[in-house]
């Protein structure tokens, strides 16, 4: 449980470095002289791309340094390790733009987790290629819904107006819960490293459509999903969170669309946590996540 006190305020530091002696020590120093008191450290140093990665929680007294202060006596700390680094307030809600198609068990799941406080998200938007009517029995709590359709002819529109709706919003990431729509390459370069995917197969098997049909003529025993971050590539992202569930000959199409939703929700929401709470770290064409 994520404890608040009135007189401190919690940041997280995360950051990405060439791996050297001393990383660790130069930045627990620096933010003890800063006045912040650590409270989580996870590290990895990655021997395959020599690169170090690191997640700090630490809380500095509200009366004490500013956010923009404490950033700027960071960054110069940065500059010596050649980092690439962010600091968050624990406190600030990520704005979260969610998008959606025909089915939609796993936007209902993220709504369901934000509204009882579980997943500390700021949704400011819904968009999907279908009309409202389709989801004419769910409450999206006045969160606005953004009705974009799509065809061949309007994809180039249809995506200028996803880009507004995420400029507009103030998005800062962008979720496809079931988006049955591939993004052009511009949009995808737009949204790099903000736009989550679930994809329903235990990638890389069985990318691209109807993964479930493919599965079940493939005979497999154990069906899966997939969270990503959204490339060019269809379905070759990095990948945040992944999970299985074991079927049988017994199963047909439709048992593995119904077991598989459970899978692609928890695997979606877990990773939205992961990115949310600063615990996933793009690693080149994967990540690194820093479990709670
Ligand atoms: N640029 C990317 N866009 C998307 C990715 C991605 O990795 N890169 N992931 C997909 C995910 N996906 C399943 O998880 C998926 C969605 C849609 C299709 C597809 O063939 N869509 C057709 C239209 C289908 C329809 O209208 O019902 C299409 O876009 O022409 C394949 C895989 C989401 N986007």
């Amino acid at each position: 449980m994520i404890r608040q006190s009135s007189s401190l305020t919690t940041y997280i530091v995360t950051f990405s470095c060439p791996n050297r002696p001393g990383i660790v020590a130069a930045v627990s120093q620096r933010l003890f002289e800063l006045g912040a008191n650590i409270t989580e450290a996870q590290q990895f140093d990655d021997m395959a791309s020599t690169q170090f990665f690191m997640r700090i929680v630490f809380e500095l007294p509200k009366d004490g340094l500013s956010e923009d202060a404490l950033k700027t006596e960071f960054a110069g700390l940065a500059n010596t390790f050649s980092m690439n680094w962010s600091i968050s307030d624990r406190s600030k809600r990520l704005k979260v733009l969610l998008f959606v198609s025909r089915f939609d068990h796993c936007l209902v799941d993220l709504l369901y987790r934000w509204r009882i406080g579980e997943l500390q998200i700021d949704p400011v938007g819904i968009v999907s290629n279908h009309p409202r009517e389709t989801y004419a029995d769910l409450d999206f709590h006045g969160i606005p819904f953004h009705h974009l359709p799509i065809t061949k002819e309007t994809k180039a529109d249809q995506e200028e107006r996803i880009w507004t709706v995420f400029q507009e919003s103030g998005a800062e990431l962008a979720v496809l819960a079931r988006y049955m729509q591939i993004l052009s390459n511009e949009m995808a370069t737009r949204l790099s490293g903000r736009c989550i995917n679930i994809h329903h197969s235990f990638l890389p098997g069985f990318k691209g459509a109807r993964p479930y049909h493919q599965a079940f003529s493939r005979g497999v025993k154990l069906i899966g999903a997939t969270a990503h971050y959204v490339t060019s590539d269809l379905d070759e992202g990095p990948i945040i969170e992944q999970d299985v569930e074991r079927i049988s000959h017994a199963d047909d199409p439709d048992d593995l669309i119904r077991k598989g939703r459970d899978i692609e929700r928890r695997v979606l929401a877990r990773a939205v946590r992961y990115h949310v709470e600063r615990r996933a770290i793009l690693n080149g064409n994967k990540t690194i996540v820093f479990t709670p």
